[in-house]
């Protein structure tokens, strides 16, 4: 279904902008009229991470005259892999900030604005209302649902975007013309269930081919060329190297854009909504919790420990905890591994930063071994505040 232009045409381009956007111009459908459209319209990136980086790039050097930028987040070396707006010398300052940088190197006719800041539930709507169109970009569940529900309660549209490995997904949303993303998803994950990329890892490529196909779709939808992914998901698979598109369709009892909905207005808190920790686990780990500190001293002091990382294998390589045991958290929830742990020692679990050990204490807890602990933190807090001198990541 083709729709409508979302802007208007600027009122000129500048002999600059011709010469620039000439490859552009050439093309009967884009032409100078699309180009304008282009100039006039206002584009907001949330987060200027692994998807942000490609969608920043190509929509700067595309001519969108007016393109705000929101991260809250500094440069890490471990970003470099696929954040490519991001350079060894921005490490350490605010993303928004470098990405406003690179875009003023690709295209200086850019008016970039930067919000160096989160997007939350208090600035969310005054932030979309200064922009036609969202590009999501983030990598966390409570930001989706939240950057979804404003869209829909401003009438605006997003094209998002979601990768993990080799996986990737993106649609665009408009509640006017077609489902939400709570049509698609209702209800988030259960906690733990899906891992971040900060969790699993990503292939770096995979973000340019989905953050190429937000661009695509942000230019299709500001110049009203061909037809927008509204009401399909695309469904992307690097190693097969195949692309799917699948039907999406409007769902009545969707709890924000349905019949009756039940969600009229932002939520109070979507962290909440999406739970960091379950609530199983959190009665687990409550009095159940020891800090990086407490650990060593029991290490140091010769206590009868049994260390158990229940992370991944992939992880385990990358680093370890010095006499540390591998149980991925998979093999305690299924019970498999249970009969590895002894009943004479003390269990201490951990993970990357203490929410897969607060799943796995849950269930170590329900099959009998009371007294276990996780670690807070995990080895993130490990490498911060015990050894420095490990990798991280
Ligand atoms: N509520 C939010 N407001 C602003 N920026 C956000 C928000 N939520 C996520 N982001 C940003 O979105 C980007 C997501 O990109 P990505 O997952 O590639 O980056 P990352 O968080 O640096 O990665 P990793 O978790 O692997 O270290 C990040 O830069 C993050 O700071
Ligand atoms: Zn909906």
């Amino acid at each position: 279904m083709a729709l409508p232009p979302l802007v208007e045409p600027a009122a000129e381009l500048s002999v600059d902008e011709i010469r620039r956007y000439s490859r552009h111009l050439i093309i009967p459908d884009v032409g100078m009229d699309g180009q304008k459209r282009l100039k006039n319209a206002k584009v907001l990136a949330v987060g200027a991470g692994g998807l942000g980086s490609p969608t920043l790039l190509y929509l700067a050097a595309a001519g969108v005259g007016t393109l705000g930028i929101i991260d809250f987040d500094t440069v890490d070396e471990s970003n470099l892999q696929r954040q490519i707006i991001h350079g060894v010398s921005d490490v350490g300052t605010p993303k928004a900030e470098s990405a406003a940088r690179s875009i003023a190197e690709v295209n200086p006719l850019v008016n970039v604005v930067i919000h160096n800041t989160a997007l939350d539930r208090d600035n969310v709507k005054e932030i979309f209302s200064q922009y036609d169109l969202i590009v999501d970009g983030t990598d966390n569940f409570a930001t989706r649902y939240m950057v979804n529900d404003a869209a829909v309660l401003l009438g605006k549209p997003y094209v998002w975007g979601s990768i993990y490995r080799f996986d990737g997904q993106a649609s665009v949303f408009w509640e006017e013309h077609g489902p939400c993303y709570r049509c698609l998803y209702p209800e988030p994950p259960p906690p733990g269930m899906v891992p971040s990329c900060a969790e699993g890892g990503v292939l770096g490529v995979l973000c340019a081919s989905i953050g190429s196909i937000q661009v695509n779709e942000a230019i299709k939808l500001i110049t009203g060329i061909g037809e927008p992914l509204v009401g399909r998901l695309m469904v992307y698979d690097a190693l097969e190297m195949s692309y799917r598109k699948i039907k999406v369709r409007k769902d009545p009892n969707c709890a924000l854009c349905g019949e009756n909905p039940t969600v009229t207005d932002l939520l109070e808190d979507y962290e909440d909504f999406c739970g960091a920790v379950s609530e199983e686990a959190q009665e687990a780990i409550s009095g159940s919790t020891i800090s990086v500190r407490e650990l060593k001293d029991w290490q140091d002091s010769g206590k009868d420990i049994f260390l158990v990382d229940v992370r991944e294998p992939a992880e385990w390589e990358i680093n370890r905890i010095p006499g540390a045991t591998l149980i991925p958290k998979g093999e305690i929830l299924s019970g498999e591994a249970l009969a590895r742990f002894p009943q004479d020692k003390q269990i201490v679990l951990h993970c990357k930063s203490g929410v897969r050990s607060a799943e796995a204490l849950a269930a170590l807890k329900s099959a009998g071994f009371k007294d276990a602990v996780h670690v807070q933190g995990g080895i993130v807090a490990w490498v911060n505040l015990i050894d420095p001198s490990l990798p991280s990541y």
